[in-house]
């Protein structure tokens, strides 16, 4: 049988996954790409690869997508790596870029503006390079991943979108989701899942094995505090009520 084609997320938060994947040795049954969330969301709607950790904004428009793991790139109030940042507080900001990287994020944004923030905004799409070049007077501008970490202190106004969508809604958040394209074999999804849960279930081994290329970060703190991995019934709860709202703002 030809190996099953897996397009992961590049950023830091899913370190802790690769490394469930290489120390089970699973990484070897499979094909396994690393990309930014927006390639790997493109990759599974174009059937470039069978699954993929991909931003779960894009899964309705998947036909037959199937959610084959346990475990997510979620949070429970602040995530820390999906933010709005600003020169001026929100109440002033007139114009939102959004990051080319993401794909849920983007959306989580307009939602928070349609339904909560009740703020109508002109919305732009970032080139490369955006976060440090384009934000600025009353253009924000969402940033998501490991970009998050280099802009630390660089806007006096910074929004953290889980929580926000915490503050209105009282759920967590999904990002990401392990999502299928076609059906695949139980076996699969449950070796897929064991061996996630090797990185999931032994954090401090993940991070000392990552520390020394991060000597700046507090891993600890960001595999712990801040992302949350568990797609428990809480996490749920907030992904249904995301679709809802994201649909929408579509009709
Ligand atoms: C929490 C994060 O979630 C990410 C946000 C995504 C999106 O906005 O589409 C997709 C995957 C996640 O890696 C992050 O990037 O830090």
């Amino acid at each position: 049988m030809k190996k099953v084609k897996i397009s992961a997320v590049s950023y830091l938060n899913t370190k802790p996954f690769i490394y469930g994947l290489e120390h089970s040795g699973f990484v070897n049954e499979i094909e396994l790409s690393l990309d930014m969330p927006s390639l790997c969301a493109a990759k599974l709607i174009e059937n470039k690869v069978d699954v993929g950790l991909v931003p779960v904004a894009v899964i309705p428009q998947i036909p037959g997508a199937e959610i084959i793991s346990d475990y997510c790139i979620g949070a429970r109030g602040p995530v820390r790596t999906v933010v709005l940042v600003s020169d001026v507080p929100l109440e002033e900001v007139d114009t939102i870029i959004l990051d080319y990287q993401s794909r849920t994020s983007v959306m989580l944004a307009r939602v928070l503006a349609r339904f909560f923030w009740k703020k109508e905004v002109k919305w732009l799409k970032g080139e490369p390079g955006y976060h440090v070049r384009d934000i600025k007077g009353k253009t924000a501008g969402v940033v998501i991943g490991d970009r998050v970490f280099e802009i630390d202190g660089h806007y006096p106004h910074v929004y953290d979108l889980s929580q926000e969508w915490a503050n209105y809604t009282g759920l967590d958040f999904v990002f990401a989701c392990w999502t299928a394209n076609k059906p695949l074999p139980e076996e699969f999804k449950k070796a897929l899942n064991e061996a996630l849960a090797v990185g999931i279930d032994n954090m401090p081994d993940v991070i000392k094995e990552i520390a020394p290329q991060y000597p700046a970060y507090n891993l600890a703190e960001y595999y712990s505090r801040d992302i949350s991995y568990p797609l428990d019934d809480s996490k749920r709860k907030g992904l249904e009520l995301f679709w809802n709202y994201a649909e929408k703002l579509e009709s």
